[in-house]
């Protein structure tokens, strides 16, 4: 059962913290660890609920797997049981996260069929998965999505490789297909590739287990398939949706705090875009400092116009970070107006903002304008519950600023993405219990 945060708002932090491992790196990494019989180390694995929960999934489908240690694991996927990916316990197993769905691939292209059913993750607007299943079919794979049992499954004797124009930059989708075209007969190109840093690791992981892929990092990936690829070691980067969220943790607080060894030339406008907001941030080393800040003021195109913070796919700003500026602009000094473009429901966690004093004006689905109180007024203590992992950050960010008590429920959304989150800024001073 899902367990609460109690909070008592209104106490500066101070300190470092550490980020851990990528959510989204983790994810499409440990699905790669079926592409090969050979063994596969992975470091720097974020202990969270989804992580935990792909690794049990590869255990029941007879993947070994081994602790070495917090976050080091070793897999070796040496033999498979495909009755458990037909048996309702998958069917169940895998609901329950986003990321169970880049299992496809692997199982696609070394085994030659897959079964998944319709993946979990956050409720945030409709998650379609077309952009998956066109790139299986046109390497081709047969498709077949059974109505009544919301099952998907794929088959193919051979994949052969070609051109894949995506129909949108999908992050899980290219990964997907990406790790299906490395087993593929010739050359694939996935053209409208997306690239988060995610996807860079993913591939980058691949080529040292003896794929050909190149353009990583561009919007065009060509892969050259091979017979086979063989064992290797991997470690995740720090995670970047944690990173932006402890810059705004510290503004939100006006505390001083390191966030350490962040791997800075892998944030992309991440930084930028909270200093737009007025907040000060300096690199030291792979480290951001950022200084206890009275007032943050958020500065104006150009052409004197209100600031717009959107999202897009990479080198674009994440969606994941949206509600964390969000949250952040409500003590800023000026007006911003924040642009969901992906997902139609991922803003409307304001509402709770609002009942906690936050001038906010939720202009449709997917727009919301803030106006900062400049940390004149106080957000106000209240009781919450999370409605997704990052809405459910932003509000816990929210209520360690809030003037008196708030308690947050159905933390396990939060759990599903940060590790430890409260002992962790407990040692920067929050007062924060799980109840
Ligand atoms: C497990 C995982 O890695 N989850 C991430 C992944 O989800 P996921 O891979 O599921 O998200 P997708 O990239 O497929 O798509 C996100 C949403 O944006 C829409 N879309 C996508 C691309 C595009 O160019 N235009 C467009 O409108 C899609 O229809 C969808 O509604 O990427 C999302 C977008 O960065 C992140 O929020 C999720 O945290
Ligand atoms: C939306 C997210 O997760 P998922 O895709 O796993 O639901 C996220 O990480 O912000």
């Amino acid at each position: 059962m899902s367990g609460s945060f109690k909070i008592k708002g209104g106490k500066r932090l101070q300190g470092e913290i550490t980020p851990q491992g990528a959510k989204n790196e983790a994810l499409q990494i440990l699905c790669a660890v079926l592409l090969t019989e050979d063994e596969v180390r992975i470091n720097n694995i974020p202990d969270i609920h989804d992580v935990n929960r792909l690794i049990e999934i590869l255990g029941d489908f007879g993947v070994k797997v081994t602790k070495n240690g917090h976050g080091d694991y070793t897999f070796k996927s040496d033999s498979v049981n495909f009755d458990y990916i037909k048996s309702p316990e998958f069917k169940k197993d895998g609901s329950r996260l986003r990321g169970s769905i880049m299992l496809l691939g692997p199982m696609l292209a070394r085994f030659g069929e897959a079964y998944m059913p319709t993946p979990g993750g956050d409720k945030i607007g409709r998650r379609r998965l077309d952009t998956h299943f066109q790139g299986f079919v046109e390497l081709g794979a047969e498709f077949h999505y059974d109505e009544n049992e919301y099952l998907y499954s794929l088959k193919a004797t051979e994949l052969r490789g070609k051109f894949i124009l995506l129909e949108e930059a999908s992050v899980t989708g290219t990964a997907n297909i990406v790790m299906a075209a490395v087993l593929a007969k010739g050359k694939t190109r996935i053209y409208n590739a997306a690239c988060e840093p995610y996807l860079q690791q993913l591939c980058k992981m691949l080529n040292r287990m003896g794929a050909n892929i190149s353009g990583i990092g561009s919007n065009l990936l060509t892969i050259e398939g091979v017979d086979k690829l063989h064992g290797t070691e991997h470690t995740m980067l720090p995670d970047m949706v944690e990173i932006g969220s402890w810059i705004g943790l510290a503004a939100m607080t006006k505390s001083e705090i390191t966030i350490k060894n962040v791997h800075w030339n892998e944030l992309g406008v991440i930084p930028n875009t909270f200093r737009k907001l007025g907040i000060q941030l300096e690199r030291l080393g792979d480290d951001i400092y950022i200084p206890a800040q009275e007032n943050y003021k958020i500065q104006k195109f150009i052409d004197g116009s209100i600031l717009t913070v959107s999202d897009a796919p990479w080198p674009g700003f994440t969606p994941d970070l949206l509600s964390i500026i969000l949250v952040v602009a409500t003590q800023a000094k000026g007006t911003v107006l924040v642009h969901q473009k992906m997902f139609e429901s991922r803003l409307f966690f304001v509402d709770k903002l609002i009942d906690m004093g936050a001038q906010i004006i939720l202009c449709d689905p997917h727009r919301a304008t803030v106006v900062g109180l400049n940390h004149e007024y106080p957000l106000r203590g209240t009781t919450m519950v999370s409605p997704d992992i990052r809405a459910g950050n932003a509000l816990l960010i929210a209520a360690l600023s809030a003037e008196g008590n708030s308690t947050i429920h159905n933390i396990e959304q939060i759990d599903r993405g940060y590790e430890n989150i409260d002992v962790r800024l407990r040692a920067l001073g929050a007062d924060i219990e799980r109840i």
